[in-house]
């Protein structure tokens, strides 16, 4: 596989992908009747996600875990029924947007190495897809909705049951997808260890003009089903079992964390370390009883609550957040666990790491900023003075199959 040159051929299509999406997909629906059924309405999304996905396989070429990523991806392609000839279908018209797209770059070596390329990258997809089916998981979990719990205006709590067991890892999160916004997914975190019913929690803000988040905070109720995905991310309590531990958490990014609590809880009273819950304001701590319980569970956990001031807007709870961190002690020996809205995040993971936090030892997912989408740079001067960050439901690092 020649690298340099896959890359510099995508260095080029890359300063275009507006319009190379554009291309790609109008190819792939034109040539292929049907296929655009299987995909949601709204394309937006779609698009930044095809491009994040090609970004990560031509940034991590020479990468060993490349074949582990695409076998993953392909089993959680699953859900989007992608099959053998869909693939096919979806190489040719990629192949087509990049020749489009790429001008004098597009030489008959280039079309060689991105033709090779593909094949292996559909190969893996599709091997990974066999194998997860030849293990009898499913291509989605249904599990119904038995419990739907509102918190003020913008904010649910959805108890589920999926119908198979459901293996995951406190922490992890899932895609949902409901029939009432056919073939939409979208990530939300799950929010309790496993419990012996079976049921798992989702909690859920809604965004404005948000598709899913409408859809699960006002539409959907008990005794409705929804789709979920196979668990995923990197937020898990890994680490020395005797770590000092520090949790921060934003809006319904308690979910994940009190998911961890719970399973440390579950280990006994030992953990020492520190929680920080953030809210916009005082309505929006919904989780502060179940932290409270949590934190009577284990002693040496100092439980902090910060929102903004009344009338503030929500970015000041996140410098009031900073304030406190400041004034703690000992981060080099702290395992941190961060969850939030995107910039939350990254502003709070840059001062820990200033704070002499050691950046191995902080985790957090980068879920895509549900219902916000950047529209992508539409010319080079644009992608050269604002490069976007490319989200992507990372299917690695999921549970383990159950046994
Ligand atoms: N595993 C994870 O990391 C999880 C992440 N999330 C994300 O958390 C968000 C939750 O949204 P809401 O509950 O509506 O939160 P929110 O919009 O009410 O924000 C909560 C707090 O986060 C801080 N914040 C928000 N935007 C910020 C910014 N740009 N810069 C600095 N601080 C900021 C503020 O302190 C704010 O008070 C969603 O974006 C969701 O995708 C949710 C669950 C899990």
């Amino acid at each position: 596989m020649d690298a340099e040159l896959l890359r510099s051929t995508f260095a080029v299509v890359e300063r275009r992908a507006e319009h190379a999406v554009a291309f790609f997909y109008a190819h792939l629906f034109r040539h292929n009747p049907g296929v655009r059924d299987l995909f949601p309405a709204d394309m937006r999304p779609q698009r930044d996600r095809l491009f994040a996905a090609l970004t990560h396989v031509v940034t991590h070429l020479e990468d060993p875990r490349l074949a582990s990523y695409l076998t993953h991806l392909g089993r959680d392609h699953r859900r989007f029924l992608a099959s053998p000839p869909l693939y096919a279908a979806v190489g040719t018209s990629l192949l087509a947007a990049f020749a489009q797209t790429a001008g004098a770059a597009w030489t008959v070596e280039a079309e060689k190495a991105w033709s090779e390329a593909y094949g292996r990258v559909a190969e893996l997809m599709i091997r990974g897809a066999e194998e997860a089916a030849g293990a009898g998981e499913p291509a989605w979990w249904d599990a119904d909705v038995v419990r739907h719990a509102r918190y003020g205006e913008d904010l649910a709590v959805l108890t589920l049951r999926p119908r198979r067991p459901f293996p995951y890892r406190p922490g992890q999160y899932v895609s949902v997808s409901s029939l009432r916004a056919p073939r939409v997914w979208r990530t939300y975190s799950l929010g309790n260890a496993p419990r012996p019913d079976g049921t798992v929690e989702l909690h859920v803000s809604r965004v404005p003009g948000g598709v899913m988040s409408t859809v699960l905070v006002e539409e959907t109720g008990p005794g409705e089903v929804l789709r979920l995905s196979a668990p995923g991310g990197a937020l898990t309590a890994d680490g020395p079992p005797d770590a000092l531990r520090t949790y921060i958490c934003a809006g319904t990014g308690w979910a994940p964390v009190k998911a961890l609590l719970e399973e440390a809880a579950g280990g006994g009273p030992d953990m020492e370390g520190r929680l920080f819950v953030v809210g916009r304001a005082k309505e929006y701590l919904y989780g502060r009883e179940d932290a409270e319980r949590l934190g009577a569970r284990l002693p040496g956990l100092s439980v902090t609550f910060i929102t903004a001031a009344p009338g503030r807007p929500r970015e000041q709870a996140t410098e009031r957040l900073l304030t406190a961190l400041r004034s703690c002690v000992r981060w080099p020996e702290h395992e941190v666990r961060l969850a939030g809205p995107p910039g939350f995040l990254s502003e709070v993971a840059r001062t820990l790491e200033e704070l002499g936090a050691d950046p191995a030892r902080i985790r957090h997912d980068a879920l895509p900023p549900v219902g916000r989408f950047a529209a992508r740079p539409a010319t080079r001067a644009e992608w050269l003075l604002s490069r976007p960050p490319l989200p992507w439901h990372d299917p690695a690092a999921r549970a383990p199959r159950e046994s």
